[in-house]
Formats: structure tokens, sequence, C-alpha cells
């Protein structure tokens, strides 16, 4: 409850996915370094946090806080449910089920450890502190063993640490301007098919790429939206000899990458994404030009307006059976990394390059006076 010059605390409560929350985490920051407010996020999640998530919550400044809401038990929506009802149920729910804890049995939420049962407690905003603090730790020493704990010593080693850091290493390594980064947002997943498809292309393309790779799914084109990790391992669904054929100058990493370092790293010349606003808006503050593959939500509309309107992107074209073939991928592929319809495209990606960075520089006036707004509404 701000008082005229107080600062304001601002709670922001983000719909689901990943897609959403990081364009937010950088209002967040904004406000928080420009505005002297005080930010709470209140999560809704079907689940645990997903490793993405905790990454980005982890990477804010401690000013801004974050409190889960308890997940939402989605499993008895029909097969068929549209991500928007999904959504909608994930922020609107209240959960009576057990707590799911990574690698641990499903526990009611009473059984918990004391500070965690009352939340206007201080000792669960030190709960909260603590615990929040062990990610900074380099390693952990347990008063147990392996096999009296099996699940839970398995989800704590998926805690993330330095990962990522494989990728940009490995992108030190190439030429300047040479790697085509793939990855389909926090979200996005293609079938089988289509994987065989993309991976002959880009191999046959011959240029160096660095590729998120997920497991198929062959119903939904968002099936990790949710959740970010793939279910199975992505190898696997990988042509036979692929990746040893483009050792050395291609690089798959399962599910995540650190996706703004990979296109602000000099070695990255272009992006194949499927046009979420998020990787759009990165790309266009990297200068990277784009091929642009939408698979749901409104990605159709940027792609559009990509190509057709500010012409910044390629677009591959899928045959008469929906896939979009090796041979049209490859082609794409090399005319954006080498062709001349690339270097049209990339020139114009600087000049919007340029235009982003004048933005990024200046005092947001909108946000100015929302802030002063806040600052100076009476609550009751
Ligand atoms: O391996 C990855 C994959 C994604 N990201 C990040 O995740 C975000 C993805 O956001 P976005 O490109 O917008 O894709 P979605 O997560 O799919 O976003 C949803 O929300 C967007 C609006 O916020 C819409 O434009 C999209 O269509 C919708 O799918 C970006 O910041 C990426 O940098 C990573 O860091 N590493």
């Amino acid at each position: 409850m701000a008082q005229p010059d107080s600062p304001a605390h601002v709670a922001i409560l983000p719909s689901p996915g990943m897609g959403h929350l990081i364009p937010l985490a950088e209002l967040a920051k904004r406000l928080v370094h420009q505005h002297n407010c005080s930010i709470t996020f209140v999560i809704p999640t079907d689940g645990s946090p997903s490793k993405a998530q905790r990454s980005v919550l982890g990477s804010l400044p401690t000013t801004i806080r974050s409190v889960f809401l308890p997940p939402v038990n989605l499993s008895d929506l029909p097969e068929d449910v549209k991500i928007e009802t999904t959504i909608s149920l994930t922020v609107a729910r209240e959960m009576k089920e057990p707590v799911k804890i990574p690698g641990c049995l499903p526990i009611d939420g009473g059984e918990l450890l004391d500070p965690a049962q009352d939340r206007k407690n201080d000792a669960y905003k030190w709960l909260l502190y603590h615990t929040k603090r062990y990610r900074l730790a380099e390693g952990v020493m347990v008063n147990s063993f392996t096999d009296l704990e099996k699940g839970s010593s398995t989800g704590f080693a998926r805690v993330p640490g330095v990962e990522g850091s494989e990728c940009l290493k490995w992108l030190d390594d190439q030429p300047h301007g040479s790697v085509l980064f793939v990855s389909f947002g926090s979200g996005g997943t293609l079938s089988l098919d289509q994987i065989t498809e993309l991976a002959l292309g880009l191999e046959m393309s011959e240029q160096r790429f660095l590729w998120v790779a997920r497991s198929p799914n062959d119903a939904v084109s968002n099936a990790t939206f949710f959740s970010v990790d793939s279910h199975e391992d992505p190898f696997n669904f990988l042509p036979k000899g692929f990746l040893e054929r483009t050792k050395g100058r291609g690089l798959v990493v399962p599910s995540w990458a650190p996706q703004p370092q990979v296109l602000s790293h000099g070695s990255t010349g272009g992006f194949l994404t499927h046009c979420g606003w998020n990787s759009t808006l990165e790309s266009v503050v990297s200068g990277v030009p784009l091929i642009v593959w939408p698979l749901y939500a409104e990605q159709k509309m940027n792609a559009w307006m990509l190509t057709q309107d500010i012409k910044v992107a390629l677009r591959p074209k899928a045959s008469g059976n929906g896939l979009i073939g090796r041979e049209e991928i490859a082609n794409v592929a090399r005319g954006l990394m080498e062709g001349e319809e690339g270097k049209r495209v990339r020139n114009r990606m600087k000049d919007l390059k340029e235009a982003a960075a004048r933005v990024l520089s200046t005092e947001d006036g909108s946000l100015s006076e929302l802030a002063r707004r806040w600052k100076n509404q009476k609550w009751n």
C-alpha cells in the first residue's frame, strides 16, 4: 500500500509460458532500476517450476521476489483442449493435490516442513530466502546416500547450474557470422517426420548450425509450452548417423539454450525461429536475420510481418503433405547465410538493430507515466 512518496510495490502475475514470463521480467527490471518500484512475481504453474523459469527468476535482482502459486491439476482436461483453456485454468484454480517436488513422491502440503505452512510468518520468508540461495553454491554435501533417496538425488542433480555454457564455448570457436541458430521457443515441437527433414536439410545445407532439439510430438506443435523439457531424450529421434556426420560443423543441444546470449554472439549469423514475439525482438536487438517457421499462437502473423512488411526474414515452403522438405530447408538456409537474398535481409536487420538500440537507450515516457500513477494511487 504505497504512500504518495514511498516506492510502489507491484505484483506481476504472468500467465503460464516462458514467452510471457521473460518480457515481464524485463519490465520488472526497468520498474526497479528506473522507477524504484519493488516487485513480486506471483507465478501460476501446473507442476514444479521448470528449469527455465527458475533460471530467469534466479537471474533477477534480489529486489524482485517471486512466489509460486500451488500447482493446478490439469489431468482431467479433454485431450483436444486448447492452450488458451489450459492457460486460463492454470491461472484460476486452487490446488488441492499433493505437492510434486522433483524426484520425490507427491506429498500432501500439510506434511511439508513447518515453516512452509504459514506464509505470513517470518519463518516462511527465511525458508524461501535460504532455499533460493542453495543454487548459488558450487555443490552441496548431503548427509544421506543415493540408494536411500534415489528419486530426490536424481531430481537434485537436475537443478540448473552453468548449463548452456557448452554452446557458448562452441560458438567461440566458430567463424564470425557463420552459425545458423535453430530454435522453436519455449514450447515448440515438431513431428518425427519433420525433425528428420530438418536434420537432413541442415546437413545438406553444409552450413554451421546450433540446434535446440526437442523430442517429437505428432499431435501438437506446442507440447513443451508448460514444461520446456522434453519428456524423452531428443537425440534418440535424430536420423541415424546425423550427429557423427555433422560433428564440428553442427551442435545439437537438448531442450534449451541461453538464447539471448547465443543471438548476441558474434558467430551467430542467422536464426531459424518459430516467430514467438520475444525471439523476434531478441533477434532484432542482436541484428540477426531470420528464417521463419511459425507453429502456433499468433506466430503466422509475426512471420507474415517479418517477411512481407519489414522484410528481414526468408520463409521455407511446405510441400503438399504439409512437411517442409529437406531440399527446401537446405536452400533457404544457404540462401540466408550465403545468398544475395540473405544479404538483403541482413542489411535491413542491421538498420532495425540500430533503431532498437536507439529505443533502448532512451527513457521510456509511457513507463514513467505509469510508475508515477502507481506511486500516487490512493489505496483503500
Ligand atoms: O532454448 C531456448 C528457447 C527459448 N528461450 C527464450 O524463451 C523465450 C521464448 O519466447 P517467444 O519467442 O516469445 O516464444 P514462446 O515461448 O513460444 O512465446 C509465446 O508467447 C509469445 C508472446 O509473449 C508469443 O509471441 C508466442 O507466439 C507464444 O508461443 C525467449 O525469450 C527466448 O530467449 C531460451 O532462452 N532458450
